[in-house]
């Protein structure tokens, strides 16, 4: 596989648009199937050597094919298989015609497939062409083999996943792996897609990497690649404020923990100095819980003004345990020219009255990061996540030009987005990150990375990965308080 495409993501449209570029490049696209089938067959037998038969279920497409080369291929090597058709086989076209003539095995009916134990599902009914719910021939037969527990190994996608949105269009198989071709796809890393992908295996057919690059856009994996020449490296002359001066903005005395985390998250992440800037109620409690986190009053919006007169203070977190209102939206606007991370009830507060709030992110220049998980994104951005036509990136990518600031859209499937479309999704996160307080964790990197003078949106996709990271070293049994002790260095 190129290096160039190592963390690309293409959509099915890119594809279809990239497998064009390719024929009228004079490649003989049947050679293009010929190679994604032995590619099938040879991690059908590389997985499942115990195998007691194949049953290849092909579609009427060219998914179909690859599934028909992979059955002829299995069957030269000696497998039992057996080879069921979606439709009609002397239907077929263009190359998925050819590779069925070419496969001598029976083709039965799709109804006919009875799973039997021993068995091994080859997947080849439909791939990147789906457009539509799975027909109910099909569907009965996805739901007959999920229920039979069989091992699927899915050419190109799971049927039934839509390959833009990871979205299931009726119905889908659940594979335990998917071979897909020149790049992943959308819809492998976007849940459900994700889930229901397995372990996915990206096989370069032969297309020249500069005709997949020239037709994919600003997508990719989340991966150091991505950020890393921006990582902090440590200087041996620096010192504390050179690394950043992060603070936290504390709640009331009854929802201080939420910063706490966020604040000693920023400082393991690499702040040179954090303060949790605390309302007066809450110093006590405050007090009596930090060591290295410093504590600073701050009662009021005059107060805040004071203390911004410090330069040297080069990020925020506001929101974790806030409390949504007006101090949160008064001092939210004070922030704005400078880095901000704006989490929890920080955008709650502007779920009436984002317009003001985007309008001072675009005029005031600074570098802000917003931080919705799927409630507060609908909350916010209620238009966007209600338009059922866009993916999930597809939605952080409209909600980062609508804002004017970076997005990380939180969930299993994190994406980060700007406002110029740019965007990764994120593929680390285990799913024990899904513990109260994570998001809190989350911040506190993200403003770390702001503090050391990060970009913003590679001050995000490196927390996002690095948060991901923390949770693999944490264990299954992380809590909030165990990810802060478990942020690995970044670079
Ligand atoms: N260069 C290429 O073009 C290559 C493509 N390959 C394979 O080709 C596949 C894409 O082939 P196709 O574009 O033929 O698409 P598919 O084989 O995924 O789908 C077949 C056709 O079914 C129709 N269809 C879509 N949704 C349907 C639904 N719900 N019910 C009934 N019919 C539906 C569409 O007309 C679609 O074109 C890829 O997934 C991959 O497996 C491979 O052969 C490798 C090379
Ligand atoms: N199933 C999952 N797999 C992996 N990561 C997850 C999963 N669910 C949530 N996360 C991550 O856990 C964090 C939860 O943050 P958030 O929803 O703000 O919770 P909290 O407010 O309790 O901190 C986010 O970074 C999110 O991406
Ligand atoms: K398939």
């Amino acid at each position: 596989m190129s290096d160039a495409l190592q963390d690309i993501l293409v959509t099915p449209a890119e594809m279809a648009a990239i497998d064009q570029d390719a024929a009228r490049s004079g490649i003989d696209s049947f050679s293009l199937m010929r190679s994604a089938g032995m590619a099938v067959s040879a991690a059908a037998l590389r997985l499942f050597p115990a195998a007691r038969r194949f049953a290849v279920l092909c579609g009427p497409g060219n998914n179909g094919g690859d599934g028909y080369v992979a059955a002829a291929a299995l069957a030269r090597c000696g497998a039992n298989v057996v080879v069921f058709a979606l439709g009609d086989p002397a239907m077929l076209k263009g190359d998925a015609a050819h590779a069925r003539n070419a496969c001598t095995l029976e083709t039965g009916a799709i109804a006919a497939y009875e799973p039997q134990s021993g068995d091994v599902v080859v997947d080849a009914l439909f791939g990147a062409g789906l457009s539509r719910d799975l027909p109910d021939e099909a569907r009965t037969i996805v739901e007959r083999v999920n229920e039979s527990g069989l091992p699927v190994l899915a050419v190109d996608l799971p049927s039934g996943i839509d390959g833009h949105s990871g979205e299931v269009r009726g119905a889908s198989f659940i594979a335990a792996h998917t071979v897909t071709f020149m790049a992943a796809k959308p819809g492998h890393l976007l849940m459900p897609g994700r889930a229901r992908t397995g372990t996915l295996e990206v096989f370069d057919i032969g297309i020249p990497a500069r005709l997949v690059t020239a037709r994919s856009g600003d997508l990719r994996v989340n991966t150091p690649a991505i950020w890393k020449r921006h990582a902090a490296c440590l200087d041996p002359g620096t010192h504390k404020y050179k690394r950043g001066h992060l603070a936290v903005l504390s709640g009331g005395q009854m929802s201080t923990g939420a910063t706490r985390l966020s604040a000693a998250a920023g400082l393991r992440a690499g702040a040179g100095l954090v303060t949790l800037a605390s309302p007066a109620d809450a110093l006590g409690v405050n007090a009596s819980h930090l060591t290295a986190v410093m504590l600073k009053e701050i009662r009021n919006a005059a107060d805040l003004a004071d203390w911004l007169k410090d330069k040297r203070l080069n990020a925020f977190v506001l929101g974790p345990g806030f409390g949504v209102g007006k101090k949160a939206r008064d001092f939210t606007l004070m922030l704005c020219d400078r880095a901000l991370v704006l989490d929890a009830d920080g955008m709650t507060s502007f779920q009436q009255g984002r317009k003001e709030l985007f309008e001072v992110i675009a005029a005031s220049g600074g570098e802000v990061v917003l931080t919705p998980h799927e409630g507060e994104f609908a909350r916010l951005f209620s238009e966007i996540a209600a338009d059922g036509a866009l993916s999930k990136i597809e939605k952080a990518q409209a909600a980062a030009k609508l804002s004017h600031a970076v997005i990380v859209y939180k969930g299993p499937d994190t994406v980060i987005a700007a406002p110029s479309g740019r965007a990764v999704v994120n593929a680390n996160a285990p799913p024990w990150l899904a513990t109260a307080g994570s998001g809190d964790v989350l911040a506190g990197i993200i403003g770390a990375h702001l503090a050391q003078g990060m970009p913003a949106f590679e001050a995000a996709a490196a927390a996002v990965w690095r948060h991901g990271e923390t949770a693999i070293r944490a264990g299954r049994t992380a809590t909030a308080e165990t990810l802060v002790e478990n942020i690995p260095p970044l670079a």
